[in-house]
C-alpha cells in the first residue's frame, strides 16, 4: 500500500526577504510561518508523515513547539534547494511507491482542499505532477534596461506552485540524474528525465512569501481563515 508523504525543504536562508533570521521562522499569527504550513500539511488525512528538512546548522528550529504529531525534523539541508530535496528523500527512507508530495515552507497559505485536489487528481498517475496556476495576465520581457522587449504569448504558460508530488523512487532517480544546480524545482528534474507532469490547478492563494512585502498578505490570508 503507497503511503503519502510530504517533504517540505526549509533550510533557505531567505535572502530576498532579509532580516536576522529566515523568512520560514518569522512570527505569522503568533506562530512561526513555517508552522502554518506544516499544520495544513498534517490536516491532510491521507498524509501519514511529515518531514522537514532544515539545515544542520539551524539555530532556529528547537526554539518553538511545534505541536505536530506527523511531524519530524531531518537536518540534512543543503546549499540549494533541490540539494535539501534530495538529501531529504534518501534519509526519510520512502519506500519507492511512496507518493511524496514535496512542499516549499514558504507557502505558508496551503489549503487542505488544494492538497486533497491533488492527491486525488494523481492517485493513478503514472508520473505524478504539482499544483500550478494559469498564466493570467499578459507577459513581458524585459530588456537590460527595465523596458519592454517582447510580450510573450501566455496560451499554455503556468506559474509552478508545490506541492510537487511524485513516487518516491522516480523522484530520486531524476533527482540524482539532473543536474542540481540547473533545476528550481522536483518537476523540472522529472522532465529532464523523460516524462511529463501533469500539471493541477492550484490557487493564488498558495503563492510563496519571498519578499519582506509578501508577508503582509500571507498574514491576512490566514487572519480571514480563523473568521
Ligand atoms: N538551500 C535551500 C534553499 C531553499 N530551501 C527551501 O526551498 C523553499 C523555496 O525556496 P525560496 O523561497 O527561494 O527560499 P530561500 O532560498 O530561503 O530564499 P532566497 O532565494 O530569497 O534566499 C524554501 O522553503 C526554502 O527554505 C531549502 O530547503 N534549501
Ligand atoms: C519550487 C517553486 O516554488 C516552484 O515555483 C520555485 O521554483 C522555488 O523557487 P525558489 O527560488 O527556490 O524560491
Amino acid at each position: 500500500m503507497s503511503r503519502y508523504l510530504a517533504l517540505v525543504p526549509a533550510a533557505g536562508s531567505g535572502s530576498r526577504f532579509g532580516g536576522p533570521s529566515p523568512k520560514q521562522y518569522l512570527q505569522l499569527n503568533n506562530r512561526p510561518l513555517m508552522w502554518h504550513t506544516l499544520q495544513v500539511l498534517s490536516q491532510v488525512a491521507a498524509i501519514s508523515r511529515v518531514v522537514v528538512v532544515i539545515s544542520p546548522g539551524d539555530e532556529w528550529f528547537d526554539d518553538f513547539e511545534w505541536d505536530l504529531p506527523k511531524l519530524s525534523v531531518l537536518r540534512v539541508g543543503g546549499a540549494s534547494r533541490a540539494e535539501s530535496v534530495r538529501n531529504g528523500l534518501q534519509a526519510m527512507e520512502a519506500g519507492e511507491q511512496d507518493w511524496v508530495l514535496v512542499h516549499d515552507a514558504a507557502r505558508c497559505c496551503l489549503s487542505v482542499a488544494a492538497v486533497e485536489r491533488l492527491i486525488a487528481t494523481l492517485a493513478d498517475d503514472a508520473v505524478g505532477g504539482l499544483l500550478a496556476l494559469p498564466v493570467p495576465d499578459t507577459v513581458k520581457r524585459a530588456d537590460g534596461e527595465g523596458r519592454i522587449s517582447a510580450t510573450v504569448p501566455r496560451q499554455g504558460l503556468w506559474l509552478a506552485q508545490t506541492p510537487q508530488m511524485f513516487r518516491a523512487g522516480l523522484l530520486a532517480e531524476a533527482l540524482a540524474a539532473a543536474t542540481v544546480a540547473d533545476i528550481t524545482d522536483e518537476a523540472s528534474a522529472v522532465e529532464q528525465y523523460g516524462h511529463k507532469p501533469r500539471l493541477v490547478e492550484g490557487d493564488a492563494q498558495n503563492f510563496k512569501v519571498t519578499y519582506p512585502r509578501d508577508l503582509a498578505l500571507a498574514r491576512a490570508i490566514l487572519a480571514a481563515r480563523k473568521e
